[in-house]
């Protein structure tokens, strides 16, 4: 039997199947189809829609299903009446995302379990704002301020502490963890005395320019003024005395040698201390302020939201998960649905989990049964699992998936691939099955097993794929760049030459709209945008979640953040830099020779262009008290050449994205204080908070631009793959909690909880596995073309028939 015949007999048998099933899914298998005739078989069986409930990871993937349905179940009769009871079927149907069905019970269960009768969930924008108001609150509260004090002290600022907070706020719990604060008087203590000791040894011992007893004298003197200063700033001394204690000293210089010795033992033992005390109190800190926000910041900002009748995002799941485990609620839920499905098992998170458990098990238990079977399918590909940013984890697939097969379920893989030539699919199964094990990996979990995708489409020997690497040029910019024309040249060839594409019944040449060109991130995406634009092709940019990551948006946060504080010449820098001035850094240079400063108050020397700007950020500052923040905006608009650049260079995305900014401004400036939104802006786009761009009304024959997320679960004809970069995968300092490993960490230099390393481990671990799932996502995404540029990446052999290695053109 061949493999395509075995693949179609693995359908039927997920279809059929009275068990429980996880259909273990490679890439552009056709999931949706086969979730459809799932669907459709259990009506066949006389399951009514009404007792199934299909979650997708998408609202778009809901319409989708939903239509397709709609689609099939039109199909089976005919007349009026027919349509109309299937178009109220399908409208009735529990086809919605897990974020919707939570809402659902939500409002059905909830009044019962303390959640507020009608209540509204809050947009983006509102909880931020009234995240805001209730930190303000709490820090106004007496309650707030002593144990704050001490970790001010240690040099933790303000901001860092809400940051922090605002983290705390979007975890499903608040760990307690362990954490004494360290006895530092009778650390002071012991090796002050001991320091005075072996000074006054080295004095009578060792040669006056002896390194080593100039060393003991720093340090006892050291130990004198920590003895006079006020004991609250021990802990950041301590903390920040790192150096001056690597052993010094010549044996040579010393009447008794093995004092040195000692001495120098005993510096290291210092050393090793202070380490160790830095981690403690980085501990303490860590639970300090952990036991201060689950304590009390988190129910005051439950009761908040309550009490507005609102709820945020992360509530309706928390909340559901919580509302799940009555007993009643879990009873009337699995009665209710005999057919559960969910799609895109792979970027569930443990809440999410537990959850879809509690619809498929007796009431009380969240573990499958071998008896309960028939109920549960899960549809799945742990290669394409991307979500990790927003607290998917493949674990929680693997451990779905090894109870689900040891409870008389089935893993049913399938492997057909109705998308990509056969050229395609041979370099991708080649590429991955260098880098993935054919079969779980127990040790490594968040590594996902592969087996290689069979072809439908055969290899006809034209050029399918095309890997292209140079070396790379003297920065990351100019990579990009040369990608970006090489791409732009080569992309209106293509077009030009009408490439053939496949279609239903034949092919037609390539155009445009044909075409995507696939990124990991949006980070310099304008390079690509220009060059393609620069050459005359139309392009479009999928809005994402990166508003406060764009060029024109971080400026504003620069502009606002320079007009409250003159003093903060970052903040003057990067107003300059951004494309609302668009000074060069030479430009910046030139001023600092001629003498020029930062602080715009002062702005008698320096570069005729750059003062012009001081002197009129000056004129702003003085007047900043008493404008509105969309005045801010308003003035910037008129004195900087942005808007027409932009215009100029039809950047529709960025115009959009000004529009928000103003009328976000006009909004939250009705209520809060210039202050107060300064401090939100810069807040936000420091933290990179995910906000949604403007939505841009699209070119129809353009090229597309996508994130690999935006692309996922779409496909083109030509996928160019680029900016692909390594994923950078250190841990961001701040807090952090891991919930599998049940460990919170703190890092803030100096300090440094004991788990860090820990956590940071975990993550890259984690992190690199998420960039080859990334990069599957991504290479999946094409039907007849794959170009793959790779400068970034390690060099790759030539070899596989239809890939070449090319040159810039
Ligand atoms: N049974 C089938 N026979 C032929 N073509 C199919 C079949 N099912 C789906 N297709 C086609 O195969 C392509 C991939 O389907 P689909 O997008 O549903 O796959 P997928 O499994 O969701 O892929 P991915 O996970 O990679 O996004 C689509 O072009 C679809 O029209």
């Amino acid at each position: 039997m061949n493999m395509e015949t075995i693949d179609r007999q693995e359908r039927a048998a997920a279809v059929e199947a009275t068990f429980n099933v996880l259909v273990e899914a490679g890439a552009g298998t056709g999931k949706t189809s086969l979730l459809i005739n799932r669907v459709m078989h259990a009506i066949d069986r006389h399951v009514p829609l009404s007792r199934m409930l299909l979650i997708t990871f998408m609202e778009k993937a809901a319409d989708e299903m939903r239509s397709r349905l709609q689609a099939r179940l039109l199909a089976l009769g005919e007349g009026a009446d027919h349509q109309d009871a299937v178009e109220r079927a399908v409208e009735s149907a529990a086809i919605t995302t897990i974020h919707g069905f939570c809402y659902r019970i939500l409002q059905e269960f909830g009044p019962d379990y303390g959640i507020p009768i009608g209540f509204q969930v809050l947009d983006e924008v509102e909880a931020a704002r009234l995240w805001e108001e209730t930190f303000q609150e709490w820090v106004q509260d007496s309650q707030f301020s002593p144990k704050v004090l001490d970790l001010l002290h240690a040099g933790i600022t303000y901001p860092q502490l809400k940051s922090w907070a605002r983290r705390i706020s979007h975890w499903r719990e608040v760990p307690v963890v362990e954490g004494e604060f360290p006895e530092l008087a009778s650390f002071v203590r012991r090796f002050a005395a001991e320091a005075r000791a072996f000074y006054t040894r080295a004095l009578e011992d060792a040669a006056p320019d002896d390194a080593g007893r100039g060393q003991i004298l720093a340090i006892a003197r050291e130990f004198d003024w920590l003895e006079q200063v006020d004991r609250r700033e021990w802990p950041r001394m301590l903390a920040l005395w790192t150096r001056g204690l690597g052993p010094k000293g010549n044996q040579k210089n010393w009447a008794h040698p093995e004092w040195l010795k000692e001495q120098k033992q005993w510096l290291k033992e210092l050393k090793e201390a202070l380490g160790l005390l830095r981690q403690q109190m980085a501990d303490a800190y860590l639970k300090m302020w952990l036991d201060l926000v689950g304590s009390q910041f988190m129910p005051l900002w439950r009761r908040a939201r309550f009490e507005k009748l609102a709820l945020t995002y992360d509530d309706l799941l928390i909340e559901a998960e919580r509302i799940t485990r009555e007993p009643k609620v879990q009873a009337a839920l699995s009665r209710r649905f005999s057919l559960v499905m969910v799609d895109e098992f792979q970027d569930t998170d443990p809440l999410q989990a537990a959850i879809v458990r509690r619809l498929v098990t007796p009431p009380g238990s969240t573990a499958l049964s071998p008896h309960d079977q028939g109920r549960l399918f899960l549809v799945g590909d742990p290669k394409q699992s991307i979500y990790r940013f927003r607290g998917a984890d493949v674990e929680t697939y693997a451990a779905m998936r090894q109870e689900l097969s040891t409870t008389g379920g089935r893993i049913i893989p399938i492997w057909q691939n109705f998308r990509s030539n056969a050229a395609i699919l041979a370099f991708v199964n080649r590429w991955f099955s260098d880098r993935w094990p054919s079969q779980p990996d127990l040790e490594r979990p968040y590594v996902p097993p592969f087996q290689p995708l069979a072809e439908t489409f055969p290899d006809d020997g034209r050029e399918r794929v095309r890997v292209i690497q140079w070396p790379q040029a003297r920065n990351a910019r100019d990579t990009r760049r040369m990608e970006a024309l090489d791409i732009a040249e080569r992309v209106a060839m293509a077009v030009a030459e009408g490439w053939p594409v496949r279609t239903k019944d034949g092919q037609r040449p390539l155009t445009f709209r044909d075409i995507a060109l696939v990124v990991p991130q949006r980070t310099e995406i304008d390079i690509y945008r220009q060059a393609l634009r620069e050459r005359g092709i139309p392009v479009s940019t999928q809005s994402g979640r990166s508003f406060f990551q764009q060029d024109e948006v971080r400026g504003m946060a620069h502009l606002f953040r320079a007009l409250e504080m003159p003093q903060d010449s970052l903040a003057v820098v990067g107003w300059l830099l951004s494309p609302w001035v668009a000074m060069s850094h030479e430009e910046l240079l030139q001023h600092r020779r001629l003498g020029g400063s930062w602080d715009y108050r002062e702005t008698r020397v320096g570069s005729p262009e750059v003062r012009e700007w001081m002197a009129r950020l000056n004129a702003w500052h003085r007047e900043f008290w008493r404008v509105d923040a969309e005045d801010v905006i308003i003035r910037a608009l008129h004195a900087s050449p942005l808007v027409t650049v932009l215009r100029e260079r039809e950047d529709k995305a960025a115009l959009a994205n000004l529009d928000k900014l103003r009328s976000l401004a006009r909004d939250l400036g009705d209520r809060w204080t210039i202050f107060e939104f300064t401090q939100w802006l810069y807040e936000q786009v420091h933290e990179g908070v995910p906000f949604e761009e403007a939505p841009v009304a699209q070119d129809d024959d353009a090229v597309a631009i996508s994130t690999v997320h935006q692309a996922k679960g779409l496909e083109w004809p030509l996928v160019i793959v680029a900016n692909w970069k390594p994923k950078e995968t250190y841990l961001e300092s701040g807090i952090h909690y891991n919930s599998r490993l049940g460990r919170a960490a703190l890092k803030q230099d100096p300090w440094q909880s004991r788990d860090w390393d820990l956590l940071e481990a975990d993550h890259r671990l984690r992190e690199e596995a998420e960039g080859d799932r990334l990069l599957y996502v991504a290479l999946t995404r094409a039907k007849d073309y794959l170009w793959f540029y790779a400068a970034f990446l390690d060099p790759i052999g030539e070899g596989e028939k239809g890939v070449s290695i090319g040159d810039p053109s």
